[in-house]
This record gives C-alpha cells, sequence and structure tokens, in this order.
C-alpha cells in the first residue's frame, strides 16, 4: 500500500542559499515570505493522499508545488513536519530507499545510451538479474508503446518519445509512488493533450499512486483524483475537480480554475428576514434555495460582495428580460461557442454562447463589435465572496 501523508510540512530555504530560479529572483524586491529565518515556501501542507490515488499540485509559478514534490522525493530537507510513505515516516530515509520514482520536465535521459538502456539503467542499479530486467523493459516498453523504439538513441525520438521513455524508465522499477514534474510542459499543444491521454490510460495500467505538478489548470482538471490548488505555499483548496469548478473556497480559486476565467462583479447582497437578493447595476438575482439555505447557515447578512460567475453561465437576453447590458468588443469563433468578451458596468465582462443549442434564440448570431447586448444569469450559477478575505460566503 502507497498512501502518502503529510502533517504540517513547512520549508523554509536558508537566505544565503536562494538562487534566480527560471529568471526570478536574486534581483527582486524583498517579498513577503522572506523574513530572517530564511525564504518560507511551503507553509502548514496537511493532505492525505490515498493508495493508487492521482493529485494533482497545482498553482501558479513560484507558489512552492516541485518543492513540495522534492521533498516527498527526498532532494528537499524538510524544515518542520512529517511525510510519511506506506505508513512510514520518511523525513530521514535517503531518496534511493523511499520506493519512489521521479519523472522531470526536461526528461533527464540518457544521451549515450539506447531508450533500452535507459529502461534497464535503474534496475541495473538495484543487481536484478538480466532476464528480469529484459521481461520488464519490455512490459514497460509495451505499456507506453515505445517497444519499436528500444534500440534509439534519445536525440533520434520527438520530445513526446522522449517523455515515453522517461516515464518508462521511471516504472519499470513500478515505484509505490510515481512523482511527476511537469512532464508535459516542454511539449507542444497538440501531443501535450495526447500525452494527457495516455497518461490517464497509464495509471488504470499500473499499481501507483500519482502526484503531478503542473501549472496549468485543464492538465489538473483532467487528470486529478483531487486536485489542491496552491498560492504562496498555501493550500488554498484540496478537492475533486467538480468541487473546486463548483465551490471554489475563494476568489483566488475560483479565477484560478476555468477557462475563460470566471467573471467578478462588485455587488451588494441584501438580506431581507431569512431571504437574500443580490444587486447590480439595476439588475437583482436571487440566490439559489440551496445557497440561501447555505448563507443562513453561515449567519451571513447584507453586504458589498464580489459576485463570480462562470462566462458558461451567462445567457443573453432579450431587452424586455431581466438583464444586463454590455457592448461587444471582441467575439471569438470557438467552433462550437462564440467566446463574447463585453464591456459593461465599466469592466470586461465574458460570456461563452453555444452555438451548437438549436433551441437558444441566439445560435449562430454574429455580434458585431459596438453592439449593445443584453445578458443574465441564475441564481444557481453566482458564487459570493467576501469583499475583504476573499472567502466564499458559503464556506
Ligand atoms: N534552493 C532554493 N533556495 C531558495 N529559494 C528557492 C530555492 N528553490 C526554490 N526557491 C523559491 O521557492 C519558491 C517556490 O519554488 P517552487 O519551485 O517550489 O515553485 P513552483 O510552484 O514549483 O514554481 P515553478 O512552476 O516556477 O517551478 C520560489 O519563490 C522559489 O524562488
Amino acid at each position: 500500500m502507497a498512501e502518502v501523508s503529510f502533517k504540517h510540512i513547512k520549508k523554509v530555504y536558508p537566505n544565503n542559499e536562494r538562487k534566480s530560479r527560471k529568471g526570478r529572483g536574486a534581483k527582486a524586491e524583498r517579498p513577503a515570505n522572506v523574513t530572517d529565518e530564511g525564504v518560507l515556501v511551503v507553509k502548514d501542507f496537511n493532505l492525505d493522499v490515498a493508495d493508487r490515488e492521482f493529485i494533482v499540485l497545482v498553482g501558479p509559478s513560484g507558489c512552492g508545488k516541485s518543492t513540495t514534490l522534492r521533498m516527498i522525493a527526498g532532494l528537499e530537507d524538510i524544515t518542520a513536519g512529517e511525510i510519511a510513505i506506506g505508513g512510514k515516516v520518511v523525513n530521514d530515509i535517503a531518496p534511493k530507499d523511499r520506493d519512489i520514482a521521479m519523472v522531470f520536465q526536461s526528461y533527464a535521459l540518457y544521451p549515450h545510451m539506447s531508450v533500452y538502456e535507459n529502461m534497464a539503467f535503474p534496475l541495473k542499479l538495484r543487481k536484478l538479474p538480466k532476464d528480469e530486467i529484459d521481461r520488464k523493459v519490455r512490459e514497460a516498453a509495451e505499456t507506453l508503446g515505445i517497444t519499436e523504439y528500444l534500440d534509439r538513441k534519445p536525440k533520434a525520438l520527438s520530445g513526446g518519445q522522449r517523455q515515453r521513455v522517461a516515464i518508462g524508465r521511471a516504472i519499470v522499477r513500478e515505484p509505490k509512488v510515481l512523482l511527476m514534474d511537469e512532464p508535459l510542459s516542454n511539449l507542444d499543444a497538440k501531443l501535450r493533450n495526447q500525452m494527457r491521454a495516455e497518461i490517464i490510460k497509464l495509471r488504470q495500467k499500473i499499481d501507483t499512486t500519482f502526484i503531478y505538478v503542473t501549472h496549468d489548470q485543464t492538465e489538473a482538471m483532467t487528470l486529478g483524483d483531487r486536485i489542491v490548488i496552491m498560492k504562496d505555499g498555501i493550500a488554498q483548496q484540496i478537492g475533486t475537480p467538480h468541487e473546486v469548478f463548483d465551490h471554489p473556497a475563494n476568489l483566488f480559486v475560483a479565477g484560478f480554475i476555468g477557462v475563460p476565467q470566471m467573471n467578478f462583479f462588485d455587488a451588494d447582497l441584501v438580506r431581507t428576514g431569512d431571504s437574500y437578493v443580490v444587486r447590480l447595476g439595476g439588475f437583482e438575482v436571487a440566490p439559489s434555495e440551496e445557497k440561501q439555505g447555505n448563507l443562513r447557515a453561515k449567519g451571513v447578512g447584507s453586504q458589498k460582495v464580489t459576485l463570480g460567475v462562470r462566462p458558461e453561465h451567462i445567457t443573453l437576453a432579450t431587452p424586455d428580460m431581466p438583464s444586463l447590458t454590455g457592448t461587444v468588443d471582441v467575439s471569438e469563433m470557438m467552433g462550437s461557442s462564440v467566446h463574447l468578451h463585453m464591456s459593461s458596468l465599466g469592466q470586461d465582462v465574458v460570456a461563452v454562447v453555444n452555438t451548437m443549442d438549436a433551441t437558444d434564440p441566439t445560435v449562430a448570431h454574429r455580434h458585431n463589435v459596438g453592439e449593445s447586448v443584453n445578458y443574465a444569469f441564475s441564481g444557481n450559477a453566482i458564487h459570493l465572496f467576501d469583499k475583504q478575505s476573499g472567502t466564499n460566503l458559503e464556506f
């Protein structure tokens, strides 16, 4: 069994070790996380990963996701807290004895070795018998569809093929935990989509717990059983893709997950007795019954709020319907939908208009730049955030 548990993990890099990584850092002004103690990059991280679960750590550059992964691998010391793999605390266990394997963005293949030799290498180090090595390498190659390249050198492979070899080299060891650090970032968009699907297939074939780091929310949403959304070394929310999409814990998660990004408006939440309405720009919408119940349970009163609405939940309206008005700035034809960028209430608002839905009166409507458009959204689709803290008021 390979559960992985993180208990109150903290990582501080000593100030004098600070180095410029990927063009960031050394000359920048002292950021808020730099104290006399050092650079605080992971703060009180707690997570229980189940055996065979696929966990994705996602967040913007510098949020501490790679550092967290490297602490599991033993490539970074843990400043405070405990990491356990399969119930055993590994803080002081050497990387090679942790029964994990890691795949990097840069593939890190040995250029002078063939694909076969690259994949056999970790097994040779473990002094496995030759025929067992051969069987394991060929099995992994078969799983990843790279059998025909076994005799080639890495330089004679495409980026996607090289990354398959790197994954193959990691899985031949049948690690308890497979760590992947932005493995698809060096590939072009089309290959990335293909490899994403390959990874989904791979996890069905092998008996391993996956912990995967990416800055790409699409990868996180499509691959993860659960996603950990990180910012400034803090896990902002941990949940299934549905949970984080439908019930974002705060403004950061709401804005990070979902493409195009959620729209945010300044609005007034008005409570009268036990019921609530939200008002903005002369438009009024009542939160769904479920949301009203959650707000009542939290004792939320009338207040200024940030209202969030996903572009997919904005519908175009006729002028006689209660609605808001926008002026079209850009209309992007995406195939099955149009992304309508509007100016409204002094800000940008994006609506995704489905062109495939024949019952929609706006089907295939071409919106000209400068045209005035009425739009609305329902009380099921709104998210209400505290104006100061950004926390979801239903939480
Ligand atoms: N050895 C180090 N010494 C000091 N600071 C470091 C060191 N390694 C990383 N950092 C800093 O720690 C923070 C977190 O880095 P980390 O690589 O974990 O972030 P990340 O979320 O994976 O970002 P990216 O996607 O850009 O790799 C960054 O601010 C980085 O500059």
